[in-house]
């Protein structure tokens, strides 16, 4: 659905030019929920802009629906862009008028006739759960009800892909829990390909299928969230996956515990599913002189399953804690032991 060809932007400033997006190679499949995600600066907004043209490559291609959008023409480009929709952190509302209004909009634009355009509200309304808001204003609305407009607007022309920039970092931990099912709804029932971009692992983690980690304008890793999440190869990864599965009270405890007791070993143990972890603690108590502690667990859910990770502390002798360790290796889980040095 969505192609990236070498894509570079160079924007030229006073202080020199700055490599906003540097040699980046995309490929989204219709009907995909794609995360990109990086800290600020990286070169996200830049990217998703470049996806309809809001920003113009320097060089490289980006063919979204089989069309290179550098080669168009400003009318196709206009009509290109009613299947490339987008929506804002911000909202970007229209603030004068007023739900109803704001949805009608971009269906006024592309000049449907008036009977259809309300028909075409009132499903949109529905469909985006604002039953009995329509007429209300912009600045009557919670930031959720907000970006269930900015939502609806994007969806009036039936558009191929949706451009989601930051959509859900102005919201409260619930509201944003609650416009991410609604977008996972809209994939699921429209066949919608969705785009997006943020700096919170969670908002990967809950959604996305696939996801691409940009750092300093360049994607440094790609791939399934799941797969990420096992095996990030990057440093930048890694801690992006940290905020979903290390609480910042764990790292604290296990450093303490490292400090104080540095001839006990911890280990992280990562698995895939909800029941993987119980049988490999069960035996290792059975088989080896080990005592277990349990200091950390939290299984994650992502849209292709579950996703735990356990961190505990052996104790024992040297040379029992060591054939503990390569015992759980050869299971179905991941071990690291953790070392802070
Ligand atoms: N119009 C512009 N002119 C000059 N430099 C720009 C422009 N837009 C972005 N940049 C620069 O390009 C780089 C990437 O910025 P971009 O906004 O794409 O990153 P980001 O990952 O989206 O970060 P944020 O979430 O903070 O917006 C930054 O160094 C930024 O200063």
């Amino acid at each position: 659905m969505i192609t990236l060809d070498a894509v570079r932007k160079i924007f030229k400033t006073k202080d020199g030019p700055v490599n906003a997006v540097d040699q980046v190679d995309l490929s989204i499949e219709q009907g995909e929920i794609f995360g990109i995600i990086g800290y600020s600066g990286a070169g996200k907004s830049t990217l998703i802009r470049m996806l309809n043209m809001l920003e113009r490559p320097t060089s490289g291609s980006v063919t979204v629906a089989g069309k290179d959008l550098s080669k168009l023409t400003k009318a196709e480009l206009r009509k290109a862009r009613q299947e490339i929709s987008m929506i804002f952190q911000h909202f970007n509302l229209l603030w004068s008028r007023t739900v109803r209004e704001n949805i009608a909009f971009p269906l006024e634009i592309a000049g449907i006739g008036k009977a259809e355009r309300l028909k075409r509200v009132d499903e949109l309304i529905k469909l985006v759960g604002l039953e009995g808001r329509g007429e209300s204003y912009p600045s009557q609305l919670s930031g959720g009800q907000k970006q269930r407009v900015g939502i609806a607007r994007a969806l009036a022309n039936n558009p191929k892909v949706l451009l989601c920039d930051e959509a859900t970092s102005a919201l409260d931990p619930k509201t944003t829990d609650s416009i991410l099912n609604l977008l996972v709804e809209i994939n699921e029932k429209l066949g919608l390909t969705i785009v997006l971009i943020t700096h919170e692992m969670h908002v990967i983690r809950k959604i996305c299928h696939r996801v691409a980690v940009m750092e300093n304008g360049r994607v440094v890793e790609q791939g399934p969230v799941l797969d990420v999440f096992r095996h990030p190869s990057e440093e930048i990864t890694k801690d992006f996956v940290k905020q979903v599965t290390e609480p910042e009270e764990t790292t604290d405890l296990i450093k303490q515990l490292a400090f104080e007791k540095p001839q006990y070993k911890i280990v992280q143990l990562t698995f895939v599913g909800g029941k993987a972890e119980q049988p490999v603690i069960t035996d290792v108590i059975r088989k080896f002189n080990v005592q277990i502690n349990i200091l950390q667990g939290k299984v994650s859910q992502t849209q292709k399953g579950a996703y735990g990770t356990l961190y505990i502390q052996l104790v024992g002798a040297d040379r029992e804690v060591s054939e503990a360790i390569s015992y759980m290796n050869q299971q179905q889980v991941e071990v690291e032991v953790v070392s802070y040095e």
